[in-house]
């Protein structure tokens, strides 16, 4: 299995607490990004100090409370399934702080972190106030919630996106990438994406792979699986009769999304 994949690898931690992945730079080959996917039992608390990193909570499903020891927000959440295809709310928290997520209900919950220095104010990131983009044509559209962009100054280094791509389409496509320091005509930013799918029992197939082909892994990604990008074009294919669900976490030296297009298929933006 590609060292890019991670299956889901539950773990329970405390009362209620289970760790469904925890991506790590000690465990991946990233050094921007940290990814932790964590499910919480109703009433069940998960607490975390953060030392030099950002965090951005995302109420994925299920109904949390959220306290960084001076606000608490309650009852945040919008949906049972990411499948509702409506924004969530999620709270983005500083360096050297510490928090705590309490399950209102069973709940899933996103931590996706990036290094930070400079503390910022703790935010509430609202659903309602959550950018929906659509991208795309013919078979290339999706639809896309900007929680956290490269021009939100409410973080350091981190970026948060959800995309949904219907049965039959192709997303991150086409092929683009964001692994060189070389602004203004790129950006170097890592990413992981979460996946999930609808049905259950679905699958995408995302290549991840380097002008050079050095990294050139297809992977078949299915329900709660991540892939890890720690450089390279990144598209996702999703077969007819499935929906596909990510969440995507970008983080790098400096906080641009500037992204190149593989020269060989950039023609398919040119169509009429
Ligand atoms: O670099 C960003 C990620 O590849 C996705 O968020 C991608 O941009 C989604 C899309 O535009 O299809």
């Amino acid at each position: 299995m590609s060292k890019l994949l991670r299956k889901p690898n539950t773990e329970e931690t405390s009362a209620g607490v289970t760790i469904v992945h925890d991506v790590t730079s000690g465990n991946s080959p990233l050094e921007y990004v940290r990814f932790k996917v964590v499910d919480l039992a109703p009433g069940a608390l998960y607490k975390e100090e953060l030392g030099k990193w950002e965090c951005c909570i995302v109420a994925l499903t299920g109904k949390i409370n959220v306290t960084d020891q001076e606000q608490t927000f309650e009852n945040l959440g919008t949906r049972e399934s990411v499948f509702e295809k409506k924004p969530t709310d999620s709270v983005y928290v500083s360096n050297d702080r510490t928090f705590e997520v309490t399950a209102v209900n069973s709940a899933r919950v996103v931590l996706c972190y990036s290094p930070s220095e400079k503390q910022l104010p703790t935010k509430l990131i609202k659903a309602e106030n959550v950018g929906v983009e659509h991208r795309g044509k013919y078979n290339n559209k999706r639809m896309v919630h900007n929680m956290l962009t490269d021009s939100d100054s409410s973080a350091n280094s981190l970026l948060v996106v959800e995309v949904y791509t219907d049965g039959g389409n192709w997303s991150s496509y086409p092929p683009h990438k964001h692994d060189q320091d070389n602004l203004p005509h790129e950006s170097f930013l890592e990413e992981t994406y979460y996946h999930e799918m609808n049905p259950r029992q679905g699958f995408v197939f995302q290549r991840v792979y380097t002008d050079d082909r050095s990294i050139d892994e297809t992977m078949t990604v299915e329900n709660g699986d991540v892939v890890l990008v720690p450089a390279g074009y990144h598209p996702v294919g999703v077969p007819d009769g499935y929906d596909s669900y990510y969440l995507n976490v970008m983080a790098g030296p400096t906080k641009i999304w500037k992204f190149h297009n593989d020269p060989a298929h950039e023609w398919i933006l040119d169509r009429k």
